[in-house]
């Protein structure tokens, strides 16, 4: 079945997503692997939507199989049906998905809008959009400019009905059914425009029910707040870690807190917050912004970088003062730090909270798929530093809800991410917004774990030319406390393998990362079926569902989370252990992010990604690349594939350095983070072919 197929059934209205929370105890085995019929839910919750009646009717529930195939499988093969197959016997039947297509297509379970798909496959040859892109342009991006970005959504009037297992336990969300529905129906309705929220959405002249969903508060008790994990046995070995730092006249790295002279408070929740030493790009970082400087910071997968920037920022704020205060009218913020995604810049939000503790500056984070009104009622009350997400904080300004006159820090965190074609035009609006004070005029301040050279270029336009970079790290970024298996397994055999290797992880923590939205619904249910409670992560499930999803996998409730690559960047969550790459990403870098869920702040993980020799075969030589700089073994097989798909003049996300990444100016200088050498080059910045 093609897309096209998948994209037919999207016109039908009343059709809701089935967005899963699986986990064991709610579905009694049946015999034959009937387990959705069997939730404690009641009649009445198992007959409020047709979706869910149409998933019982259609053969989930009654000890069907769910198909022969998966959905990104089918749409991939079209016309063959019946080969490999998970359940054993009749579990779950025997109509693949490809065969019936969901034909009772009213409710089919799997069914989603398809821009996710579509875009997937516009951007998989984008230059540096990647595969996953349309997640985060679904997310925060696509969404406010439908016309700009060609979404195809389709704009339905009637959200789903509830058709989640939380509900049918009895403990989920109100509504279940198609997520981006009602945020689609108000961002997405403006032409072009990132006003189009701001006009009408939130006062209910679009068309469309409105986004009711307000996030519940994060717990206000002090343990909660300074709650953390411990650092890792391998924490040490950071201070062997080889850092680079360009540009002129950058201020010698610290080599502990003491030395960055923060005031008492901020100490005083550094150490609450388990804190007792810098990690090497807090090291650079901190004097580096503490003495004003533009930055970008590019350094491996969970080794502190949200510090590196909230401490300096916030030690600023305290010596400078705040203007902003309840009692003004318009709020100021100092400081704005973007994110891609809603979950990590939740995150970002309880770190700045965590380090601001006691102090008289107030973080507030405002993200889309919640209550417009919310993210304004936040702001009114105070608001010092904003983590926002573009689209959402691009309609806070649009409503003059923000004032942006006192910006002095402007941080993007996954920079890279955050500049290219999914986010960068809108990066380049809210630079330009009246108000905004120009690069030379505030701190920009840019971090992530890879930073293409295309995208640096393009960050010319944000920094004054004489920002620094620092580079943290080996090659391709990888971190190498995250041990790296690749197998090569073939399409069919992707789930068996999959199970198998649950299996024997047991509870451990582990995240699948999968290609697409309906292929992370497909391959939860699946995993359910197996009776390994799983819940998932995308960008079509409501909000409320993203975060009971993340929710549960962090309190390990469900100890596997299938993800999009929405999750790929900067979630930072204690215990995973593993991460599974059902489908690799398109790009290398990608694959950097997603297996850096695992191996944090000293900690060790492990990887294992399924190479399918049909569709991988483009990122053999990367991936070479990155196992072999991060000292990890290289399959013969690997090999062969890299050499046979040899690119001339190839050299990987690293361009053949031995960093991440390196600075696309010219002149470094390395160093080593126990050695403190503050000669730097002299600058070799072709500023103005930047400017
Ligand atoms: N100096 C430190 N001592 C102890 N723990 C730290 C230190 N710095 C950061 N951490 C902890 O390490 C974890 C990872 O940090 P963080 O999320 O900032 O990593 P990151 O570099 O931003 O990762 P990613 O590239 O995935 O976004 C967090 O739990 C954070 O609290």
């Amino acid at each position: 079945m093609g897309d096209e197929d998948w994209e037919a059934e999207i016109i039908k209205p009343h059709m809701s997503s089935y967005v899963p929370v699986f986990e064991k105890e709610r579905y009694s085995s049946g015999a034959n692997g009937d387990t959705f019929n069997r939730t404690p839910a009641s009649s009445s919750e198992m007959d409020d939507g047709p979706s869910r009646d149409h998933f019982m009717r259609s053969g989930f529930a009654s000890g069907r199989s769910l198909g022969n195939r998966d959905a990104g499988e089918s749409s991939k093969r079209e016309n063959t049906s019946t080969v490999g197959g998970f359940g054993v016997g009749k579990s779950f039947g025997n109509r693949g998905f490809s065969n019936n297509k969901f034909e009772e297509g009213d409710s089919s379970g799997f069914w989603r809008q398809s821009s996710n798909d579509c875009e997937d496959n516009q951007t998989r040859n984008r230059g540096f959009s990647k595969r996953g892109d349309s997640e985060y342009e679904q997310d925060e991006g696509m969404q406010r400019a439908g016309g700009l970005f060609g979404s195809r959504r389709p704009t339905l009037s009637g959200a789903g009905n509830g058709d989640t297992y939380q509900n049918r336990s009895g403990s989920g969300s109100g509504r279940g059914g198609y997520k981006g529905l009602n945020e689609e129906v108000i961002t997405g309705s403006g032409k072009n425009s990132w006003k189009s929220e701001a006009e009408g959405g939130e006062s209910g002249d679009t068309q469309g029910p409105k986004v009711t969903y307000i996030p519940p508060p994060p717990p206000e008790d002090e343990d909660s707040i300074f709650a953390h994990y411990q650092t890792g046995i391998n924490f040490d070995k950071y201070d062997t870690i080889l850092v680079e730092v360009s540009g002129h006249d950058a201020p010698p790295a610290i080599l502990t807190f003491e030395e960055a002279n923060l005031c008492q408070t901020l100490n005083n929740n550094i150490a609450k917050a388990g804190y007792t030493k810098l990690t090497p790009v807090q090291k650079y970082s901190i004097p580096i912004i503490l003495a004003g400087r533009d930055l970008m910071a590019c350094a491996q997968t969970g080794s502190g970088k949200t510090a590196a920037f909230l401490l300096p920022i916030l030690a600023h704020m305290m010596c400078d003062g705040i203007t902003a205060s309840r009692f003004k009218d318009l709020q100021e913020p100092e400081c704005i730090i973007v994110a891609p995604t809603r979950e990590l810049i939740n995150q970002i939000y309880l770190e700045a909270r965590k380090f601001s503790f006691g102090t008289c500056v107030r973080a507030v984070v405002i993200y889309g798929g919640t209550q417009l009104g919310h993210s304004i009622r936040q702001i009114v009350q105070g608001c010092n530093i904003l983590c926002a997400t573009p689209g959402r904080l691009m309609d806070i300004i649009g409503k003059e809800k923000i004032g942006l006159r006192q910006v002095k820090y402007l941080v993007l965190d996954e920079a890279d991410r955050m500049l290219d074609m999914g986010f960068g035009p809108e990066m380049r609006k809210l630079i330009s917004c009246p108000g905004m004070p120009s690069k030379e005029q505030r701190q920009t301040l840019m971090f992530s774990a890879t930073f293409p050279e295309e995208i640096q270029k393009l960050a010319g336009e944000f920094l004054k030319s004489d920002y620094l970079f620092v580079a943290v790290g080996q090659v391709g970024g990888a971190c190498r406390d995250v041990q790296q298996t690749i197998l090569q397994v073939g399409q069919y055999s992707k789930r068996e393998k999959l199970v198998e290797i649950l299996r024997n992880i047991g509870d451990e923590r582990t995240m699948v990362f999968v290609e697409t939205k309906k292929k992370a619904d497909f391959i939860a249910t699946f995993l359910c079926q197996e009776k390994i409670s799983t819940t998932s992560i995308h960008g079509d499930r409501e909000q409320r569902e993203r975060e009971q999803a993340l929710g549960d996998f962090r309190c390990g409730k469900c100890p596997v989370l299938v993800a999009t690559s929405v999750a790929a960047r900067g979630l930072d969550i204690e215990n995973v252990q593993h991460v599974i790459n059902f489908d690799l990403p398109s790009t290398i870098d990608e694959y950097v992010h997603r297996i850096g869920r695992t191996g944090r702040c000293g900690n060790t993980g492990r990887a294992i990604s399924f190479f399918d020799p049909e569709s991988d075969n483009h990122l053999a030589q990367p991936l070479v690349k990155v196992l072999s700089d991060a000292q990890q073994d290289v399959p013969a097989w690997l090999e062969e594939i890299a050499f046979s798909t040899y690119v001339p003049g190839f050299s990987g996300s690293a361009r053949g350095n031995v960093f991440a990444s390196v600075d696309t100016r010219k002149g470094k200088n390395t160093l080593n983070t126990a050695g403190f050498s503050s000669s730097q080059a002299p600058n070799p910045v072709d500023d103005e072919s930047w400017d």
